[in-house]
């Protein structure tokens, strides 16, 4: 058997021209949706991602505006540009490329984002939404994982998903997500012990672990969906954590590295920022 080929750059492309519309509408009635995006220090892929953001705001109709800062910038002055941003009634999603410089404390800046700003879903109280099944912001990968096996039509309920990979950007929160779509949920991680006897057993498997090629086909139950995550860049070609050429021979569904997952988070980012946009824009109503 081959797998089936879930192609994340065609339902992205679909999905943004639905996101487009929206925008329109919301321009026609004043409002044109805008996203800041913080990036510090010379990483090339960061700038890279910041560019595919930036590319795709512009195609949406989204305004983008990338604040680009030395290495040297301090946390005092990223907390001052935060709170500015949080103040801009213009400004509806803010976003702050990760990593930090290493005398930047992660928590210390996402907690300063307004929640209602945060189309990342980083902070604590979008965090705590997703876990009691509110309204807030959920993080780009996953929902742009979920929004593909729904649009596959990948039957979510009662499934055995096992995730590999429990961090708070991915892991832990597509886990939550699929936990609320009713599948039973399995993480497994760096301590976990005899990984494959976990994997083997998925019906949907999700690695996110950014180690090239780590899952073997050894580790694949046939007929599964393997969403793999990864994106491992090796002698300047992109990598995902799956052996993929050997996997699709066995699973039911496979996404790409590139072309699965990360158009889909792109496109999940201008989601978020349009919902901002139309949120906040309500709250000014009001007042
Ligand atoms: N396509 C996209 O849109 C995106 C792709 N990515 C990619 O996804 C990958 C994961 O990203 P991220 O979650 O931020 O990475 P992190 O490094 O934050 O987390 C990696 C996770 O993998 C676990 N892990 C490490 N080694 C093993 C192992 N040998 N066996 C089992 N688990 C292991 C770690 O376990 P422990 O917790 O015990 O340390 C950790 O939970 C990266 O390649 C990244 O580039 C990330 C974001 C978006
Ligand atoms: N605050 C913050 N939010 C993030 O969402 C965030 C972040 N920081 N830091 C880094 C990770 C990584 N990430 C990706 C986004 C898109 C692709 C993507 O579009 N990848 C293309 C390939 C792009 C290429 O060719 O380089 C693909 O897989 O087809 C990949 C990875 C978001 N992240």
């Amino acid at each position: 058997m081959t797998a089936n080929l879930i192609d994340g750059k065609e339902i992205a492309k679909t999905t943004r021209s639905r996101i487009k519309e929206d925008v329109e509408q919301l321009i026609e009635q004043g409002t044109i949706p805008s996203l800041t995006v913080i990036l510090i220090g010379d990483d090339p892929a960061s700038h890279s991602y910041v560019k595919g953001k930036e590319r795709a705001c512009e195609q949406a109709g989204i305004t983008s505006v990338v604040k680009r800062h030395p290495e040297s910038f301090t946390e005092a002055e990223l907390v001052e540009e935060i709170r500015t941003l949080n103040e801009d009634s213009s400004v509806h999603g803010i976003l702050v490329q990760l990593p930090l410089p290493k005398h930047i404390d992660e928590t210390v800046v996402l907690d300063e984002i307004s929640p209602h700003k945060d189309v990342d879903g980083f902070h604590p109280e979008n965090v705590g939404q997703l876990l009691s099944g509110g309204e807030g912001f959920v993080p780009c990968t996953p929902l742009g994982i979920i929004e593909m096996l729904k649009l596959t039509g990948i039957e979510i309920e009662g499934k055995h998903a096992v995730i590999v990979g429990r961090s708070n950007l991915v892991g832990k929160p597509v886990g939550q997500l699929l936990l609320n779509e009713n599948a039973t949920v399995t993480y497994c991680h760096s301590k976990t012990k005899d990984l494959y006897k976990h994997t083997l057993d998925a019906d949907i498997l999700i690695a996110a672990v950014g180690r090239p090629q780590m899952i073997g086909v050894e580790g694949i139950k046939p007929g599964a969906c393997v969403i793999d995550v990864g994106v491992n860049r090796v002698d300047g070609k992109l990598i995902g954590d799956v052996q993929f050429d050997e996997t699709k021979e066995i699973a039911g569904w496979i996404t790409p590295v590139p072309g699965g997952v990360g158009p889909m988070t792109i496109t999940m980012l201008l989601h978020n920022t349009v919902l901002a946009a139309k949120r906040l824009g309500r709250c000014n109503d009001r007042s």
